[in-house]
């Protein structure tokens, strides 16, 4: 098929739900305001495959910007199913990859961003170093300067005009913190993280030549998870569109905002649907969860939005399971018995459609360890997870892995994708024809010769490392940190606790099919699982303790996330003297309910 006859098919669906239908019929910006499983991303992306088709002529394009490397995988992966490419044409990928790839690296020096020859993205030690020697010359003392590191990244997340009153008086030592740590930064020749989109935004600003190139190249911005991403891509979208000319389709939903910690703010997405140029669309049927989950969804929100399952839904089923003793008790029981009770009731499920959700990443340790007793493989993304699932580069390897474990054969992952990525993740090395042929030679055959599942993981990262990766990364300043995760990974696998793992092993941890998900609630984000099992659901995890108005806001937004990623069955699991008061309300809306 035809990449015009692609979404054109897909747009079939669309046409049966009006709200939809308006936002891919929409002609200038377009808001789409909408709950958990309602379809939103759906949209965007056929909306963007149509309007790559019709409303922009090559070469130019359009920039799709979303919250984390997870999220933009999973847009890749459904933008793929409609015949597009993530390229020349199309960005696909984070606000921090958007300003580094299409603003900060290409235009530094002629928009005079003050950063030093030959600057890269700090290594987490680097940027550790800068923070402690900001700190002893602007704070002093004894404290340790990394528990300074979270306030200062949400002050430089939250006041982004430098020369406002508003950052020197707020917190006048923070802002001498983080005036003196960037300082530091760029004497050691660095960036970090957090001045991507700053550097990004300030540029835009300051030149309206640069505005207009990326509006040349990209008259088209589309945003996906709006409501967590931030103050800088709210003034980049600010300017870019309502000044410059770019026409914006974003989605999102201010109910499930999660990340007011790293700086998001949900009214911005409010304020956006609210101008008079944008038209907002909200949608109101939801094509994930059974209809009692939807109910009951309501209730964990605390708020009626009116959200309704869509026609023909299952009904879906909410357990709750209140054990006794600790987190590994508890953990015993849910291998022991609630798993295996919900395999007898759904034959033919696969481990990779449960999900198993904790409000945070040490209470999975309990889960993980009793699975392993249980005999049950399982992949976590969460902070003690085998490597940082947000990391580019080891999910590449994953692919690669896949490819020599069988994806040469059946296709799945295709090579064009694995080199695709490769392209992207050492592009700065890789500025010649020449070299670009020589790297997917290379790589076709390393991945060849080593097409055996039983190799020893360790052995094989190792060869491909020397091999592909270790010639390309000086020249690539962007996947610094990203190749001191790989080297410390090698090191577990070579004497550590991933010693016996083999590329079979590791190639599952990226198809993940038969194995059960661990995560944490936040990580779940825009994730959808048959079975999600909501686990360690206690006061003082979710909420914490002693929580603010603001926090316990959040907490509810968060468990509504996790209750929402559920399509069949809901298992609640929590301490039967201290559920949280988000469970117990549930509870007894439930019950009332039946009444
Ligand atoms: N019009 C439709 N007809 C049939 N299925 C649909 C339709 N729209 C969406 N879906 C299905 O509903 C599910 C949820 O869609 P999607 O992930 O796009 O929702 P979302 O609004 O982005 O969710 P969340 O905010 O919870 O991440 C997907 O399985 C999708 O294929």
């Amino acid at each position: 098929m035809s990449n015009r006859a692609l979404y054109l098919d897909a747009s079939a669906e669309l046409r049966r739900n009006s709200g939809q239908w308006s936002a891919y019929e929409s002609g200038g910006h377009c808001v789409v305001l909408a709950g958990p499983g309602s379809g939103k991303t759906k949209t965007l992306t056929i909306k963007l495959a149509r309007m790559l088709s019709e409303d922009v002529e090559e070469p130019r394009g359009a920039a799709c910007i979303t919250y984390n490397n997870e999220c933009a995988r999973e847009l890749e992966t459904r933008l793929e199913a409609l015949g597009i490419e993530p390229g020349n044409r199309v960005f696909i990928g984070t606000v921090h990859s958007f300003s580094l790839t299409q603003i900060v690296l290409p235009y530094a020096k002629v928009a005079n961003m003050g950063l030093p020859e030959d600057y890269c993205v700090a290594t987490r030690a680097e940027r550790g170093r800068a923070l402690e020697r900001a700190f002893a010359r602007t704070i002093g003392g004894h404290g340790n300067p990394q528990d300074w590191d979270f306030t200062m990244g949400n002050y430089r997340r939250s006041i982004l005009n430098r020369e406002s009153a508003e950052w020197r008086e707020t917190d006048p030592d923070l802002a001498a913190l983080v005036e003196a740590f960037e300082e530091e930064l760029r004497n050691l020749g660095r960036i970090d993280f957090d001045d991507m989109p700053l550097l990004a935004v300030r540029a835009l600003q300051q030149h309206e030549w640069l505005q207009k190139a990326i509006l040349a190249k990209y008259p088209i911005l589309v945003v996906d998870e709006y409501q967590d991403l931030g103050r800088a891509l709210h003034r980049m979208v600010m300017g870019l569109c309502f000044s410059v000319g770019m026409r914006l389709f974003a989605v999102g939903d201010v109910d499930q905002s999660i990340y007011g910690f790293t700086g998001a703010h949900p009214e911005l997405l409010q304020r956006l649907s609210d101008r008079q140029d944008v038209e907002t669309v909200r949608l109101k049927l939801n094509y994930r969860c059974g209809s009692r989950i939807v109910t009951a969804s309501g209730y964990a929100l605390g708020e009626d939005r009116g959200y309704e399952a869509a026609e023909g839904a299952e009904e879906g089923t909410v357990f709750f399971h209140p054990c006794t003793g600790s987190y590994e008790h508890h953990a015993s029981t849910l291998f022991a018995t609630v798993v295996p009770e919900i395999e007898e009731r759904l034959p033919g499920l696969q481990p990779g459609d449960i999900a198993i959700l904790y409000p945070a990443a040490w209470i999975g340790n309990a889960v993980a360890e009793a699975a392993q007793q249980y005999g049950y493989a399982t992949i976590r993304s969460d902070t003690n997870a085998l490597y940082p699932r947000s990391s580019r580069l080891m999910r590449w390897l994953e692919q690669c892995a896949q490819w020599s474990c069988g994806g040469w054969r059946s296709g799945s992952p295709r090579f064009n994708r694995l080199a695709r990525e490769g392209r992207r993740l050492f592009g700065e090395a890789l500025g010649h024809d020449e070299q670009l042929l020589a790297f997917e030679r290379d790589l076709m055959a390393t991945l060849w010769d080593r097409r055996d599942g039983t190799i020893a993981l360790h052995q094989w990262l190792s060869e491909l490392q020397s091999i592909i990766i270790a010639p390309l990364i000086p020249s690539c300043r962007t996947v610094q940190d990203e190749a001191e995760t790989l080297r410390n990974f090698i090191e577990r696998c070579v004497t550590g606790d991933c010693k016996d793992m083999t590329l079979a092993q590791f190639a599952g941890q990226g198809d993940g099919k038969d194995c059960l998900n661990l995560s944490t609630l936040h990580s779940a984000k825009g994730r959808e699982f048959k079975v999600v099992i909501m686990f360690g659901l206690d006061e003082g995890r979710i909420p914490r303790n002693n929580p603010s108005d603001s926090a316990v806001l959040e907490a509810r937004r968060l468990f509504y996330v996790g209750f929402t990623r559920a399509k069949t069955e809901l298992h609640i699991m929590y301490s039967h003297l201290r559920p949280s008061r988000f469970v117990s309300e549930v509870q007894s809306r439930l019950a009332e309910a039946v009444q």
